[in-house]
């Protein structure tokens, strides 16, 4: 609903019934005709007098009832006509004149009071105003010792409620209403009167058969006014409520001195009008916050006719005659309270929702035209903007799955719907790959904790694989099938420094314990796919050694270590540049998750508001189908709570589109989690494997010069076995001796570098070659 604010004060004025004997020494009304002078004496036998002067909005003494109307209701009724909510009542003691003034004399058209004449003026000017299609309904409600009485309720078609089920209710955009309260169309002046007088005549029948006085309760004689302007695609309509009230007789409870059922009844009425007097307090002080509206059915009923969105008007009815004085004084104090009072007055705008769908799916339609003729002048035909068939998704899907495998450069699109259709089929492939990365995921982690529980390593099974033979086949001069040898051989002198260079730096494993290892074990000749998984770990180690810190080895004392430990260390080492973005990626996974969390419990919020509106429209509808109440469209619901619920959905549509995005960024964050998780694995895997590669290749750069040494004793062996032949035969033995101890040196030995000594210059003398362990 919108509203057109324009704050104003209660308007008060107070009407005197006429009286001969009009206590003139009391009550001075000053020609403004808006003061009215009170001077009462307080304590008759210390003659005290005291004197109080109430300014008003006007005083009507000796006032045509026409005159009444003119001053009072006409500004009311013309502003509920243009959409503003109004209320007129009148307040007073007993026969004082407020039913006069409201109804007046139902003998004297002339005399007719302001409820006939509002109706009058009502329907005088739904004729004049042409341009705006009115509906009026109108409903009269009783409320009698706290109880609501539908006095309209004997009409043809009305449900017999019991005064139980009518409630006083409340609903935003709607305002308050009576839950159960008939409402009936009027279409003319006539059929309003018609209405009015039953009203009367039940209230009167009422009275009778309950044995109780008119004057000992509250009427409220409402007007309800939609207009709709002609103009059929105007979505707009305005509503409004016309309350013109009659109160009880508002006599202090000791004046009117009554038992039994008057003396229950003057206990309602004076509870009703003190908690009445007590919410126009609240309302007038500007500080308080809460006004107590809901005491009583009375100010509950008048919630918002009494400072709430509504142009007010309060007649102070008084009797002017001496003995009413305390009355008289009571009664204005009660209006000069109201006069503090301040309302909103504002237009009751809505949107019929209807209409409004109508309009925007015609506007849609002229769009698509437009678009249409535009493709076709820009050379695009064939672009329907349509939801997409099976055929076209099915096509789309093909499309975008030949387009990853490779197959198709391009994918065709032409329309906004097809590449949205086109976008869902990648995410739909991210997604898949997700999964297929997650499983990966799955399965490493679980071969380390199955390597970690088991505490065994690597090295071991390696060990096993040295059997004798290998050693043998190792030792065999005439094995030539041996790559990793002849590779080594084949190395440039500059590689080979390089190379020994890396391996002493760089390298996990310590030349220490290299030489260690190659005392005690070997291992095997590596296969040519071997070797170049060494080549390749090999390359990727040098590669990272230059941007990272020296690595620790896994292997620093004699026992091999767990994976376990050797990762946790990998993590603080060599692997804390991927470790240290796996953390930040988790972090980033974690927050997102918080904020999707979040906007979960936003949207699930919003989901159960839209809920309960649904259920409040559906409740309604029962209500109103069920109670004959008033339909402001036709049977339609109220359209406040449609908007509302509209409002609602499109707020849930545009939270949940955020949730979606940031689920979609939860994914990504969990994707990069786990890119990096397997970084960091794959990297500690490389890491710890290199460590037996590089114990290999040191164990066969030993044997390729174990196998060097071989060479050289064997020629040593054939000259010495020449010369012995030719003038040295001693040298037989010698040369066999030494043969021998050099084999067994190799065998037990590898680490052996064999020293040529140069022979010096002119000595003519040809040296045996000496072999010196490596220290
Ligand atoms: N301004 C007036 N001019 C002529 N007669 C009046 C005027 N005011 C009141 N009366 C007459 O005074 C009598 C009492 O008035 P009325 O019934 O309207 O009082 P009331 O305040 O409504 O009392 P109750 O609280 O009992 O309903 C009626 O007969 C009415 O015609």
């Amino acid at each position: 609903m919108k509203a057109h604010s324009n704050s104003s004060e209660v308007a008060v004025f107070v009407r005197i019934r006429p009286t001969a004997h009009f206590a003139t020494d009391l009550i001075e009304c000053l020609p403004d005709e808006q003061t009215v002078n009170i001077y009462h004496r307080k304590d008759s036998k210390k003659g005290q007098r005291s004197s109080w002067s109430f300014r008003l909005e006007g005083v009507l003494q000796n006032v045509s009832q026409e005159e009444v109307y003119a001053k009072v209701c006409r500004r009311v009724v013309l502003g509920a006509l243009d959409g503003y909510n109004g209320t007129v009542m009148c307040f007073g003691q007993t026969g004082a004149g407020k039913t006069y003034t409201m109804t007046g004399s139902t003998e004297s058209y002339k005399q007719r009071g302001i409820i006939p004449r509002a109706l009058q003026e009502v329907f005088q000017e739904v004729e004049k105003r042409t341009e705006y299609a009115y509906s009026l309904h109108m409903s009269y409600l009783e409320i009698y010792n706290e109880t609501l009485v539908d006095l309209l309720s004997s009409l043809r078609g009305t449900p017999h409620l019991s005064p139980r089920d009518m409630v006083v209710m409340e609903e935003p955009g709607r305002g308050v209403f009576i839950r159960g309260l008939s409402l009936h169309p009027v279409h003319s002046e006539e059929e309003a009167l018609n209405l009015l007088f039953e009203g009367e005549m039940n209230r009167i029948i009422g009275c009778h058969t309950l044995n109780r006085n008119s004057s000992r309760s509250h009427c409220i004689f409402t007007v309800h006014i939609e207009s709709r302007s002609r103009t059929l695609s105007d979505a707009k309509y305005i509503t409004s409520k016309l309350n013109l009230v009659d109160l009880a007789g508002s006599e202090r409870l000791g004046k009117t001195g009554s038992e039994g059922q008057m003396l229950k009844e003057a206990m309602y009425i004076h509870k009703s009008l003190s908690f009445l007097e007590q919410a126009i307090l609240a309302l007038g002080d500007r500080r308080r916050d809460h006004v107590p509206f809901r005491q009583t059915k009375l100010t509950h009923a008048l919630k918002d006719s009494l400072g709430g969105n509504c142009n007010t008007v309060l007649v102070a009815n008084i009797y002017g005659e001496a003995v009413q004085i305390k009355e008289t004084l009571s009664t204005l104090r009660f209006a000069s309270r109201m006069k503090c009072v301040r309302t909103d007055p504002a237009v009751n705008e809505h949107q019929d929702p209807a209409i409004q769908v109508k309009k925007l799916q015609k506007e849609v339609q002229r769009l698509k035209e437009e678009l249409s003729i535009y493709n076709t002048l820009v050379n695009r035909p064939g672009i329907t903007y349509e939801a997409l068939s099976e055929a076209q998704l099915a096509e789309i899907h093909s499309q975008v799955q030949r387009y990853l495998e490779g197959s198709l450069k391009e994918i065709s699109v032409l329309s906004i719907s097809q590449v949205r259709a086109v976008f869902a089929q990648f995410k739909l492939a991210v997604h898949e790959q997700e999964q297929k990365l997650k499983a990966q995921l799955c399965q490493t982690h679980s071969s380390v904790e199955r390597d970690q529980s088991a505490n065994t390593v690597p090295v071991k099974e390696q060990d096993t694989r040295s059997s004798p033979e290998d050693l043998e086949a190792v030792h065999t001069p005439k094995n030539t099938h041996r790559p990793s040898s002849t590779k080594a051989k084949t190395k440039k002198p500059k590689e080979k420094q390089s190379h020994n260079k890396r391996q002493g730096e760089g390298s996990p494993v310590s030349k220490k314990r290299l030489e260690s290892a190659s005392k005690s074990k070997l291992n095997p000749v590596p296969t040519p796919e071997r070797e170049q998984e060494s080549q390749e770990a090999d390359t990727e180690s040098h590669d990272t050694q230059e941007s990272q810190p020296a690595v620790s080895e896994p292997f620093q004392t004699d026992s091999p270590r767990p994976k376990g430990e050797a990762f946790e260390e990998f993590k603080m080492g060599p692997g804390s540049h991927i470790n240290c973005i796996l953390k930040e990626n988790k972090a980033m996974l974690l927050e997102r998750r918080n904020l999707l969390r979040q906007l979960t419990e936003q949207v699930n919020a919003v989901k159960r508001e839209i809920d309960c509106t649904t259920a409040t429209i559906q409740e309604q509808k029962y209500m109103r189908g069920g109670q004959g109440q008033y339909f402001s469209m036709g049977g339609e619901p109220d359209a406040t709570l449609l908007l509302q619920l509209r409002e609602l959905k499109a707020h849930y549509r545009q939270r949940y589109m955020v949730l979606r995005d940031i689920k979609a960024e939860v994914n990504y964050c969990q994707h990069l989690v786990d890119q990096s998780r397997l970084r960091l694995l794959s990297e500690f895997e490389i890491w710890y494997k290199k460590s037996f590669l590089l114990l290999e290749e040191e164990l066969n750069v030993n044997l390729d010069k174990s196998l060097e040494q071989e060479e050289e004793s064997q020629q040593c062996l054939e000259q010495l076995q020449f010369e012995l032949l030719t003038d040295n035969p001693s040298a037989e033995s010698f040369c066999n001796a030494r043969y021998r101890t050099q084999k067994r040196r190799n065998s037990k030995v590898l680490n052996f570098t064999p020293v040529r000594r140069n022979t010096p210059a002119g000595s003519g003398q040809r040296r045996l070659p000496s072999i010196l362990p490596v220290t």
